[in-house]
């Protein structure tokens, strides 16, 4: 395994029950999301056969003609951020052209009985899903990957409490009806004819509580440390995971939402990557954690909530539609 300049966590004891090994391994993710937000994790649970199909399918469902992917484009999913979102939607950092990347996004498929759905809640309701005949298997592969990555997303969140010596289920109560979001990514190679500037993902910190990301052997994250680029190698089986803007803010700033972006330097390679964002409740309020403020240090940060703050970011980044 090639080396990274980010910790790898094994979170293998953390599945069992020795109180020491449990520690051990909170205290290193304490290290970790006080200085970059950005680790490695093994030992994980995720079935490698299970990322490995949704990746195939993913390649499945990129190589559809362009006309064909835009039958389920994001802007018809009724004011929704479901579905496809070619080339040209998104830049991730403003000032940049369009992020070189396409993209299917996947959220908790909601009827239009489900309670939130009928209050309106912005970004809950139904996925858009492509024909079954033309990528088969898709829905229940998606469905297994969203059911084993909400239990880790869960479980990451118990020893991040844990790292912050709170008790392990402090963050229950904000994960009762989630809006945790899937994201298929296809970075085409990026090619001579490129715009200026332009690159797989501009720099951006990811908005809401805890991302975790599969990506394939190409390369091309880089995270910011201390105003430098640096690489976040593939490192084959592990998951990196990130911090959200919403967990810098709830810890008053001691764990950071770090910025990092895609270039794909390969050129004439594609690459993928498999985005789980592990965010909390639209209602939740996100507000200073306890034992993150003191008289000395105060909140530096009002409460928020924690869907408004993302349903916002999706509007900042979304450009007009190209004609
Ligand atoms: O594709 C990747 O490796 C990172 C994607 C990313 O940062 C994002 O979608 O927020
Ligand atoms: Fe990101």
């Amino acid at each position: 395994m090639p080396d990274s300049p980010l910790p790898v966590i094994d979170l293998a004891p953390s599945f069992g029950h020795d109180p020491q090994a449990l520690h051990a391994i909170a205290a290193r993710i304490d290290a970790a999301c006080r200085r970059d937000g950005f680790f490695h994790v093994t030992g994980h649970g995720v079935p490698l056969a299970l990322s490995h199909h949704l990746f195939m399918l993913s390649r499945r469902l990129f190589a559809l003609p362009e006309e064909v992917k835009r039958r389920w484009h994001v802007d018809l999913s009724g004011g929704l951020c479901r579905g496809f979102d070619p080339v040209g939607w998104q830049a991730l950092e403003s000032g940049r052209p369009a992020d070189l990347k396409e993209s299917f996004y996947l959220g908790v498929d909601r009827g239009p009985w489900d309670a939130l759905v009928r209050a309106g809640t912005p970004n809950h309701g139904p996925n858009q899903w492509p024909d079954e005949a033309l990528v088969p298997g898709f829905q229940a592969t998606v469905e297994a990957y969203q059911a084993t990555m909400t239990r880790l997303g869960r479980h990451l969140m118990g020893l991040i409490a844990l790292a912050l010596k709170l008790p392990r289920e402090h963050f229950e109560p904000f994960q009762r009806n989630p809006m945790p979001v899937l994201r298929l990514l296809h970075y085409p190679p990026q090619s001579a004819s490129r715009l200026d500037g332009q690159i797989g993902s501009g720099a951006h910190t990811d908005w809401g509580g805890l991302t975790l990301l599969a990506q394939d052997e190409s390369g091309g994250l880089q995270v910011q440390r201390e105003g430098e680029w640096i690489d976040v190698p593939p490192m084959p089986g592990t998951l990196v995971v990130n911090l959200g803007d919403l967990m810098q803010r709830w810890t008053n700033d001691r764990y950071r939402s770090s910025l990092h972006r895609v270039v794909n330097r390969h050129s004439g390679r594609e690459r993928f990557s498999i985005a789980w964002f592990h965010d909390i409740d639209y209602h939740a309020q996100v507000a200073t954690l306890p034992g993150c403020h003191d008289a000395s240090d105060p909140p530096r940060y009002p409460a928020i909530t924690a869907g408004e703050h993302i349903v916002e970011m999706y509007r900042r980044t979304t450009l007009p539609e190209a004609a």
